[in-house]
């Protein structure tokens, strides 16, 4: 366990299921020694005074980060530049500023232009989540044991690279650096594609005719139920992830449709070895998963 407090002052943007989790494990874990947040929802705002687990609800952005060591942008993709642009003149000196943005190249890119010089920016994905969002969704330990990717630019100050990830091992989290590029192109296979396919099997089945889709609906059984709980995820989220993750998307699905394609063929000329091999190797890295998360 790292020692804590990591942060004097930790500022929380936006408190939905990231940014109330953070606070809540932040709080219970002593990570900071005082919470602050903002959020730009005047009705989320109340409710986390309400919830109590921070010092402070500021009424502006520029107020939270004020004096804050720390700040952690936890708004949807496409709302992260202007935030950053909105609160760069107050961030303070020697101040970190962070992100939980899905995606992270684009996020960079965005956010480069209004970084000033005497704060460091160490973009930051937690690879854990569910399907709910808002203040109430978040719980402490949701970063128990999962990972979180550190993507930080070249020459961003190491000491600042060290509290970050000091701060998620905190949260119960193991912490990996890589490329922002190259954590995209993985993001879009293992995160974006397969909700992607769950928001469009939803939509399939909706498109259905009146008497089939009623019994859809009736009947789904494990498998779509299983298969489909992403899908009750954030429409501005996903809209925002989809977005910015454009190109390493695209991609993936090209590849997921040239397979699926080929089962697709399989199923018509009834190869059935092909068929066969497909959804063995399939169950064979279902199966790995499974053993990971017990090891
Ligand atoms: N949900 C997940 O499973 C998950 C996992 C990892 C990372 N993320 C990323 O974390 C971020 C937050 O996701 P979430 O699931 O906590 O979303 P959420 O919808 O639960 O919460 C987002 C909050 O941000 C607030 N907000 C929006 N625009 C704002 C602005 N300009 N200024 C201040 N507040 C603003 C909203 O009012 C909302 O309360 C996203 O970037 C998402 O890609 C989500
Ligand atoms: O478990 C879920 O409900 C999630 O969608 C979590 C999930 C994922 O796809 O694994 C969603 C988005 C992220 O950026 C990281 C985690």
């Amino acid at each position: 366990m790292p020692e804590v407090p990591i942060f004097e002052r930790l500022c929380v943007i936006g408190f939905g299921l990231i940014g109330g989790s953070i606070a809540r494990r932040a709080r219970e874990a002593g990570l900071a020694r005082a919470l602050v947040a903002y959020d730009a929802s005047d009705a989320v705002r109340t409710r986390v005074r309400e919830l109590g687990i921070v010092d402070e609800v500021a009424e502006t952005a520029q107020a939270a980060v004020a004096a804050a060591d720390c700040v952690i942008v936890c708004v949807p993709v496409g709302a992260i530049a202007g935030v950053a642009a909105e609160i760069a003149p107050s961030l303070a000196p020697g101040a970190i500023l962070s992100d939980v943005g899905s995606t992270k190249l684009g996020v960079i890119g965005a956010l480069a232009a209004h970084i000033p010089p005497h704060v460091a920016f160490v973009p930051a994905h937690p690879m854990a989540g569910t399907e709910f969002s808002g203040p109430d969704s978040g719980f402490s330990a949701l970063f128990e044991g999962r990972w979180v990717l550190l993507t930080p630019p070249a020459g961003t100050d190491e000491a600042a690279i060290g509290r970050i990830e000091a701060f998620w091992r905190g949260c119960g989290a193991n912490v990996e650096r890589m490329e922002a590029a190259h954590h995209d192109r993985m993001a879009a296979m293992v995160s974006h594609l397969p909700h992607l396919i769950a928001f469009t099997i939803c939509n399939t089945a909706e498109g259905l005719e009146d008497e089939s889709r009623r019994e859809v609906l009736q009947f789904a059984a494990s498998g779509f139920r299983d298969f489909t709980r992403i899908a009750a995820s954030d429409p501005v989220m996903w809209r925002d992830i989809f977005l910015a993750n454009r190109e390493a998307l695209l991609e993936m699905l090209a590849r997921f449709t040239e397979d699926a394609q080929a089962m697709a063929r399989a199923i018509r000329f009834g190869d059935a070895a092909y068929i066969e091999r497909s959804v063995e190797r399939g169950r064979a890295i279902r199966q790995s998963l499974i053993e990971q998360k017990q090891a």
